[in-house]
C-alpha cells in the first residue's frame, strides 16, 4: 500500500490549495508592483483620473491577498489533515496486530513520523508548487517587457529555488548521517539515566553516566552548529541572488520608469515566495527518514483477520515448534491434546519454553514449525479467541486506572458481588477504587499478581491459562489462592508451575527441557519420582 495514496478528490483539493496559494502570492506580487508603479507615476503629476484605476487596484489587491492566504491555509490544512487521519489509521492497523515494534518505537512511528509527513506537504510540497507557479508567471510577465531580464530572473529563481535548497538537503543529509550514531547513543544513555537512576546512584556511577551523556550532547550540538553555519551561508547566498537579480532586471528592462520599478519590486516579491524553500530544505532528510519508516510499516504483509467463531473446543499442538532468529529453538516437536475440561500441568526449568507454549495456545505467537489447532483449524482462522482461552499471563498488563476498571476489562457487566468474589478467590484485599499507577506500579508485586489472577477468575474462560500465578506469594498463602482458583475453574486448565505438588489431580503433566517435551520416565525422574 502506497504511503502517498490519495483519492482523486483529495488530489483536486491539493491542487485547489496550491492554486489558492499561488493566487495569494500573485496578488501580493501585483500589489507590490502596482504600488511601485503608482508612486512613480504619481511623481510625474498626471491628472488624478490616470491614477484612479491603480488606486482601486492597490486596495482590491490588498484585500484579496489576505482573503486568499486565509483560504489557502484552510484548503491546505483540510487536505493534509484528511490524508494524515487516514494515513494514521492505516499505520495503526499495520502496527497493532504484530508485536514487531514496541514502546517508544511504536509511538515514534505512529505519532512523530506521521506528523513529519504533514510537514512534507504543508512546508515543502505546497510551497514548492506555489513558488513554481508564481515564478513562471513572473518570468512570463517580465518577458513581455524584456526577454533578457526574464532570462536573468528565470536563472536567479532556479538558483534560489532549486540549486540552493538541493545543496542544503545534501549538507543536512550528510550532517544527519554523521550524527546518527551519536543520537542513538544519546537516546540509549537518556533511557538508562531515567530507568536505571536508582542503580546508578547505588553504584556511585550516576555522575560518570551524566558526564558521558553531556559529552554526547556537546558533540551533537557542535556538529549541528557547524551544519547550521553552512546552511545559514546558503540562506544568505539566496538573499544575495535576490538582490543581484532584482538589480539586473532593473538594468536590463528598457521600459518606462514606473514600469521598470514595478518589475524590479515584482522580482523582489517573487523571491520572497521562493527563498523559504532554502530553510524548508533543512527538514527534508528528517522527512525522508520518517517516510521510509512509515513505508516499511505499510509494506509489511498484513495478517489476514480470522472469521471463524470458536466454540468450547479442542486445542491441539502437533509437532509444534518456535524458533527465534539466531537462537536455538524455544520449542521443538511438542505435542499436546487439550480436550474440553482437561487439566494440563507444565513443568520445566527456567528458559525451557513453558511461556512460549502458552503463547502458542493463546494465539499470541504463531508456530514456526508444526501446527496449533482448535477443532482442527489453525488458530489464525478464528476471531474472538480470547473469549475461549485467556488467563493470567506472566507479562499481563495492568492499566493505569482503578482496580475496579482493571477487573471490569474481563467482564464489563460484572456486579459488585462478582467483583468481590473474584477478589476473594485471588486473595486480593484492595479497595476497588484504588489507583493502580502505570502498569500497576503503585501496587506491590504480590498485589499486582493477584489483581491479574482476579481478572482471570472473573473472565472464567473455557480454557484457563495460568503462568506461575502464585510464584511471588508466600508458599502457604500462594497454595491457598491457587487451590481456590482451581476449585472455581469449570473448564480446561493449563497451569505452568515450578512446583509439581500444584499439579496433583491433573490429567496430564508435560515436562519441558530446552524446548522439548521429556518422555514420561525422564519427567518422573526429574520430579523425584521412582
Ligand atoms: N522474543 C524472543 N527472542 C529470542 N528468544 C526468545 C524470545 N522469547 C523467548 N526466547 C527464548 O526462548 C526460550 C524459552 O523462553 P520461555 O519464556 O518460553 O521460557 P520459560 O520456560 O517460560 O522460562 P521462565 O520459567 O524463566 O519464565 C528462552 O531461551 C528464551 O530466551
Amino acid at each position: 500500500m502506497s504511503l502517498w495514496a490519495v483519492s482523486t478528490k483529495d488530489l483536486f483539493r491539493l491542487l485547489r490549495a496550491a492554486l489558492l496559494g499561488a493566487a495569494a502570492e500573485l496578488a501580493a506580487l501585483a500589489l507590490m508592483a502596482t504600488a511601485a508603479w503608482l508612486l512613480l507615476r504619481a511623481a510625474e503629476r498626471p491628472p488624478l483620473a490616470a491614477l484612479t484605476l491603480a488606486i482601486v487596484t492597490v486596495r482590491t489587491l490588498a484585500l484579496l491577498r489576505g482573503g486568499l492566504r486565509y483560504a489557502e491555509r484552510l484548503a491546505g490544512h483540510d487536505v493534509v489533515l484528511r490524508w494524515l487521519g487516514e494515513l494514521r489509521t492505516r499505520v495503526y492497523q499495520a502496527l497493532v496486530p504484530g508485536t514487531r515494534y514496541s514502546g517508544g518505537d511504536l509511538v515514534t512511528r505512529l505519532v512523530s513520523d506521521v506528523d513529519a509527513l504533514q510537514d512534507a506537504v504543508l512546508r515543502w510540497l505546497l510551497p514548492a508548487g506555489v513558488a513554481g507557479i508564481v515564478g513562471s508567471f513572473a518570468v512570463v510577465v517580465t518577458a513581455t517587457a524584456s526577454p533578457p531580464a526574464a532570462g536573468v530572473l528565470g536563472g536567479g529563481l532556479v538558483v534560489a529555488g532549486v540549486l540552493l535548497p538541493w545543496l542544503v538537503v545534501r549538507l543536512t543529509t550528510a550532517a544527519a548521517r554523521e550524527s546518527a550514531p551519536q543520537r542513538a547513543e544519546l537516546a540509549e544513555r537518556a533511557v538508562e539515566l531515567v530507568t536505571g537512576r536508582r542503580e546508578l546512584v547505588a553504584a556511585g556511577a550516576l555522575d560518570e553516566h551524566r558526564r558521558a551523556a553531556t559529552r554526547v550532547v556537546d558533540d551533537i550540538a557542535g556538529n549541528e552548529r557547524a551544519a547550521s553555519g553552512k546552511t545559514a551561508l546558503l540562506t544568505a547566498a539566496g538573499v544575495l541572488v535576490q538582490l543581484v537579480t532584482a538589480v539586473a532586471v532593473g538594468v536590463l528592462c528598457h521600459a518606462s520608469v514606473p514600469w521598470t520599478a514595478a518589475l524590479t519590486l515584482g522580482t523582489v516579491s517573487t523571491f520572497e515566495v521562493v527563498l523559504p524553500l532554502i530553510g524548508a530544505a533543512r527538514r527534508v532528510p528528517e522527512i525522508r527518514a520518517a517516510a521510509s519508516r512509515v513505508r516499511a510499516v505499510l509494506s509489511e504483509p498484513a495478517v489476514p483477520a480470522g472469521t471463524r467463531t470458536p466454540g468450547e473446543g479442542h486445542f491441539r499442538l502437533e509437532k509444534a515448534g518456535v524458533r527465534h532468529p539466531g537462537r536455538p529453538p524455544a520449542l521443538k516437536d511438542v505435542d499436546l491434546d487439550l480436550s474440553p475440561g482437561k487439566r494440563v500441568g507444565i513443568l520445566g526449568p527456567s528458559g525451557a519454553g513453558k511461556t512460549t507454549l502458552l503463547r502458542l495456545l493463546l494465539g499470541s505467537q504463531s508456530p514456526t514449525d508444526g501446527r496449533v489447532t482448535l477443532d482442527g483449524h489453525p488458530l489464525g482462522e478464528y476471531t474472538g479467541l480470547p473469549a475461549v482461552i485467556s488467563g493470567a499471563e506472566a507479562d499481563a498488563h495492568v492499566f493505569h486506572t482503578t482496580v475496579r476498571e482493571n477487573l471490569l476489562l474481563a467482564k464489563p457487566d460484572a456486579t459488585e458481588e462478582e467483583l468481590g468474589h473474584a477478589c476473594e478467590t485471588a486473595g486480593l484485599d484492595l479497595d476497588l477504587d484504588r489507583d493502580t499507577g502505570p502498569d500497576g506500579e503503585s501496587l506491590s508485586g504480590g498485589q499486582r499478581q493477584r489483581l491479574i489472577l482476579a481478572r482471570a477468575v472473573l473472565a472464567a474462560p473455557d480454557v484457563l491459562v495460568l503462568d506461575e500465578p502464585v510464584e511471588g506469594l508466600d508458599p502457604a498463602h500462594g497454595d491457598a489462592v491457587l487451590n481456590r482458583v482451581l476449585a472455581q475453574a469449570t473448564g480446561s486448565v493449563v497451569l505452568v508451575t515450578h512446583r509439581p505438588e500444584h499439579l496433583d489431580g491433573f490429567d496430564e503433566v508435560l515436562t519441558l527441557e530446552d524446548g522439548r517435551a521429556l518422555p514420561a520416565s525422564a519427567a518422573d525422574r526429574r520430579r523425584g519420582r521412582p
